[in-house]
């Protein structure tokens, strides 16, 4: 379990995290959601002591500094590419793995396990990030940690290495441990994890499980089939605060907001409509991660066109978003020495600092018909498809 405790750090006069407490417990995966920009990788470094600032977490009860060997209790990966430029991998592993009086056979059993056995006596730096992930899984992992921290751990991953992955510390959490891990990664994150901790601007959004995310920040709707589709559509229009929609693309369809899958039920019946579908759709979690943290977006990309009276479309447009490209978030291992007591950091410039990835901003309203199978635009926990009857 860890614990973290007002948390908060500032750099001169931003305030980068600002006062998070919150609770990571075992058997599950917490995901770490917020915007670019919003304190994540700060929160994760503050939790083990690699930064300067205030607040205190605890990991069963104890602080990062009091644990005799943090690597057997717990594994942490903030920064993909951090190893040491001239070793091997395995000499990188087995190098740790003596200086936390782990055995160096664990170096090859935990690389076999993330699959990179095959190049062991290669140098990381002619890694992929895909690769360089995998390695700083395996190093998470050579002291049988029972908790794990890993910022952005799908960066640079395939398709088959994300869904791996997930498969990792879904496990991993069954045997018990604590996961703590950030990602941009939407859809992969709904499948993943089983509680949220999101933040935004430094500030906490919302800490519950997921479900209880999406219900909070996106609204459900009712999707109804009928071949007397117009007949029904009037009949929910009389009541007060429903509204229907009639997708030009789905005839005989309706999408009604405001009111329970039941009772559309109960008006088509008390209609005498027929009905051939009745469904309650729920969006997904990168909905509701987009109404969430609308606000807090700090890094916002221009509108190339639109938005400009003028016509005149930004000279330098920001690099679309890739959620799979390489992390470009500021180093966290090793840490930078905090060149001064308390929680604040002076400030460091703009152009010195590495570039902050711009994206999924600017992003458009987000109809819930999409996320009918076969119209998902935006990959989330799926579409969750029930039809109840009172008899
Ligand atoms: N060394 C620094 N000097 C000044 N400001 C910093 C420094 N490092 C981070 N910040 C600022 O602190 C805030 C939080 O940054 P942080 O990297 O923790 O966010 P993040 O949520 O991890 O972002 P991303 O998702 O882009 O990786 C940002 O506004 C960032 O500009």
């Amino acid at each position: 379990m860890i614990t973290a405790q007002q948390l908060h750090k500032r750099y001169g006069a931003k305030t980068a995290v600002d006062h998070l407490t919150f609770e990571v417990r075992p058997g599950m995966v917490t995901g770490f959601l917020g915007p670019n920009g919003a304190g994540k990788s700060t929160t994760m470094r503050l939790m083990l002591d690699l930064d300067n600032g205030g607040g205190e977490t605890l990991f069963d009860g104890r602080k990062f500094g009091t644990i005799r060997h943090p690597m057997r209790e717990i594994g942490a990966v903030l920064e993909a590419k951090a190893f040491h430029p001239t070793r091997t991998a395995r000499n990188h592993l087995r190098m740790l793995a003596a200086g936390s009086g782990i055995p160096g056979s664990r170096a090859d059993e935990v690389l076999d396990f993330v699959g990179l056995s095959d190049v062991k006596n290669k140098k990381p730096k002619s890694f992929s990030l895909g690769m360089a992930q995998r390695l700083g899984l395996a190093q998470a992992l050579l002291g049988d940690p029972k908790t794990l921290i890993l910022d952005e751990p799908a960066n640079g991953l395939d398709p088959h290495g994300i869904h791996w992955l997930r498969d990792v510390l879904r496990s991993l959490a069954r045997e018990g441990r604590t996961i703590f891990v950030s990602s941009h990664l939407l859809s992969e994150m709904s499948l993943m994890a089983d509680q949220l901790v999101v933040i935004g601007r430094g500030q906490m959004i919302y800490n519950g499980d997921v479900d209880g995310f999406v219900q909070q920040f996106t609204q459900s709707s009712v999707l109804v089939r009928s071949p007397q589709a117009a007949q029904l559509a009037e009949a929910l229009r009389r009541v007060d605060g429903v509204t229907v929609v009639e997708p030009a693309e789905h005839p005989g369809a309706l999408q009604v907001s405001g009111i329970e899958t039941a009772a559309v039920g109960e008006i088509a019946f008390q209609s005498n409509v027929m009905l051939h579908e009745l469904a309650t759709q729920t969006a997904s979690l990168e909905a509701a991660f987009m109404s969430a943290t609308g606000d807090s977006e700090e890094y916002v990309a221009q509108e190339l066109l639109g938005g400009h009276p003028g016509g005149a479309a930004p000279a330098a447009p920001a690099a679309p978003a890739d959620p799979a490209g390489p992390a470009a978030g500021p180093p966290a291992a090793p840490p930078v020495p905090p060149s001064q007591p308390g929680d604040t950091t002076p400030e460091v410039p703009h152009e010195q600092r590495p570039a902050l990835r711009v994206g999924a901003a600017a992003h458009p309203a987000l109809h819930l018909l999409a996320d009918r199978p076969g119209h998902s635009a935006l990959g989330g926990r799926g579409v969750h498809r029930r039809v109840r009857h009172p008899q």
